[in-house]
């Protein structure tokens, strides 16, 4: 139940990781051949200079980077039994804890804590789920916290939280990529020696640091240097002083070994990392060969004969052939392929079981995250409240704008433009905001989609769940003002043909929107929205009338969703047997007072009501999808 002292023992070993990606005009290797190992209950750190390949070798090591990999990874329990399992397994021990939280402003850290128990642990009563949460929270120093909203949390809490949410089902490797950014030194170590204290009860925790003050460096169990794309040192992080002395870098009395060696890897001292490279491969070379004549050998015993004095020798009988060798790994790298291939991840597991709690059904997550959106919803003024009064207030600004062009026969243009404008309104104010969404989500969706909070289609089954009805009731706020006061006729069936017309307006512009916003930046999603509106308003029938328009664009007028709702609705309101339209005794002439001459004149007299409507269910379900399919191509 508790969080310490559960995880299984993982160990991560990789070989010859390369990664190249295609930039814009050319491939880059970006990752030239590494290996290494991070063992179960130590806390290691990748360092290096600023572009040296540490978040592309974590997002490697993680699975978040896909593709462009050559190489192997390892993950074996304790007992290493060989047991070879599918990429996706691999990841189901592991979570990534990237380097921005992004966290739910409007949650407490309790709430968010408390769902995220939901949608991982399935059959927890409230009790045991608050005992687990507690322990959590106390485990990181945030129990204090557990009543303040996520978005007034210090930088320092906002990553524990992150780290805690993580650390609910337990997972016995972690990944974090720079967790000591933006926190004070006192922050920074607190964060660090927490982590350590994680580590100690058995996992494997690996993280992406930034030159560390000495004393913090001094805290990791073990070190792995990155510059260049290429590991320069790993190891102890007490030997570094010696290997770099070895390697000819006197690191000056009273400096912090971790700023020399970022130093010497920033090439302050010269051209270092073949060197340094080199030396780490001779280290290295010297330890696999020892190891096998003795296979009984600890841990110590390894390190220290990884140490520099023995090195040394080492590496003044290779550094003759320094030229050769680093030639040789030149050509090496030339000769694998520029065709990204995919890693190969082999899984040594003991029982892939045992270490994962009972996760709940995707229905239980369903509901959490319906429930969270709802809260969402509420708790976000802008979202719901002043979109309804704002909605409400158009309505009667529009009703009495168009007052009384429901029923007089002189006025029948004037009613059709306050429909054209009806749907014109809701459209856009259904798809501009659907347009902003998802891109200002994608990150937490991507993170928690990522760290198998949830499947992608249950999120969006929750959203659209949560989403519709307060669209229908946005649109049943404008409906209510603008209907009555634009004095269209009073009849109940009418009204809700008109509203269920105005909703699905709403429903499917929301859905372009979520699609262009997702597949483009958001800038462009509503540029690209904007656009496909104006063009659907061309062929709502009104600006141009359908009678006038040539054959060509009276086809494509098909495709057009303001279409299917400009029929429709002229269909509620002038069809279906109404009555004769009143005209005015101070009109002189009324040129139609029968609802069918206006709808024939207008070219919409052979219109079914429902059939338009089925069209629009059509254009909501094909929104809807290309949403989802944008969503899961962003997410991936
Ligand atoms: N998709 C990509 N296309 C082109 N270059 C890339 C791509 N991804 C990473 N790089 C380059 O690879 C190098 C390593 O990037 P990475 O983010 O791994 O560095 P880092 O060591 O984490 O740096 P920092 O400490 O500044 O975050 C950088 O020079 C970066 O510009």
């Amino acid at each position: 139940m508790t969080p310490q002292g559960t995880a299984e023992n993982r160990d991560i070993e990789f070989e010859n990781i390369f990664l190249t990606v295609k930039s814009i005009t050319a491939y880059k290797k970006i990752i030239r051949g590494v290996s290494g190992k991070f063992k179960s209950g130590e806390l290691t750190a990748i360092m290096g200079p600023s572009g040296a390949g540490k978040t592309s070798l974590l997002n490697i090591l993680t699975g978040y980077q896909k593709s462009g990999i050559q190489g192997i990874i390892k993950c074996s329990n304790e007992r290493g039994k060989k047991r070879k399992k599918a990429s996706s397994d691999y990841r189901n021990y592991s979570c990534y804890i990237l380097q921005d939280d992004h966290l739910l402003d409007y949650f407490t850290v309790y709430e968010i804590m408390y769902y995220t128990t939901k949608l991982k642990i399935g059959g927890l009563s409230r009790e045991e789920n608050d005992f687990l949460i507690d322990d959590i929270l106390s485990t990181l120093g945030l129990i204090k916290q557990k009543r303040t909203p996520c978005g007034s949390l210090s930088g320092g809490q906002k990553k524990r939280l992150s780290i805690a949410l993580e650390l609910i089902d337990d997972p016995p490797i972690m990944f974090l990529d720079e967790p000591t950014t933006g926190l004070d030194s006192n922050s920074s170590r607190q964060c660090i020696e927490m982590l350590k204290s994680l580590a100690q009860k058995g996992r494997t925790i690996i993280c992406t640091i930034h030159q560390p003050s000495a004393p913090l460096y001094m805290t990791f169990d073990h070190v792995y240097i990155m510059a260049q794309g290429k590991c320069i040192y790993q190891g102890l992080p007490q030997n570094t002083i010696s290997f770099l002395a070895s390697a000819g870098y006197i690191c000056p009395q009273y400096h912090n070994p971790a700023d020399f060696l970022m130093e010497v890897a920033n090439g302050e001292y010269g051209d270092s990392v073949d060197i340094l490279s080199l030396a780490k491969e001779s280290c290295l070379c010297k330890v696999e060969n020892v190891l096998q004549y003795d296979q009984n050998s600890n841990e110590t015993w390894k390190r220290d004969s990884c140490h520099p004095s023995s090195f040394y020798t080492n590496y003044s009988t290779i550094s003759a052939s320094e030229g050769n060798f680093i030639k040789e790994q030149k050509d090496k790298e030339k000769d694998m392929s520029i065709e990204p291939a995919i890693i190969t991840r082999e899984i040594l597991l003991e029982d892939p079981e045992c270490c994962i709690r009972k996760k709940p059904s995707e229905w239980t997550r369903f509901l959490v995250l319906f429930q969270k959106q709802l809260i969402y919803f509420y708790r976000d003024w802008t979202v719901a409240r002043i979109k309804l009064i704002l909605h409400f207030l158009v309505g009667i600004f529009l009703g009495v704008t168009f007052q009384n062009s429901g029923y007089n026969a002189s006025k029948f243009i004037t009613n059709l433009s306050f429909f054209m404008v009806s749907v014109v309104y809701l459209s856009y104010t259904a798809l501009m905001p659907a347009a902003l969404r998802f891109p200002s989500e994608l990150k937490i969706l991507r993170k928690e989609h990522f760290n198998r909070w949830y499947k992608l289609r249950t999120y969006y089954a929750s959203f659209l769940a949560a989403d519709f009805p307060l669209q229908i009731l946005f649109t049943l706020a404008y409906t209510i003002g603008s209907y009555t006061i634009s004095s269209q006729p009073l009849e109940i069936r009418r009204f809700l043909m008109v509203f269920l017309i105005h909703s699905m307006a709403t429903l499917v512009s929301a859905g372009i929107g979520t699609m262009f916003g997702t597949i483009v930046n958001p800038v462009n999603g509503t540029f690209l929205g904007a656009i496909l509106t104006a063009v659907n308003i061309c062929f709502g029938g009104f600006l141009c009338l359908f009678p006038q328009m040539n054959n060509v664009m009276y086809y494509l007028s098909n495709l057009s969703y303001m279409r299917f709702c400009m029929e429709s609705i002229l269909q509620a309101i002038y069809g279906f047997n109404r009555g004769k339209l009143i005209c005015p005794e101070e009109e002189e002439y009324c040129m139609f007072t029968n609802p069918n001459e206006v709808l024939h004149e207008i070219g919409m007299d052979e219109c079914s009501y429902w059939t338009d409507f089925g069209w629009l269910i059509v254009n909501l379900l094909v929104f809807r999808l290309l949403g989802y399919c944008a969503l899961k191509y962003k997410v991936k």
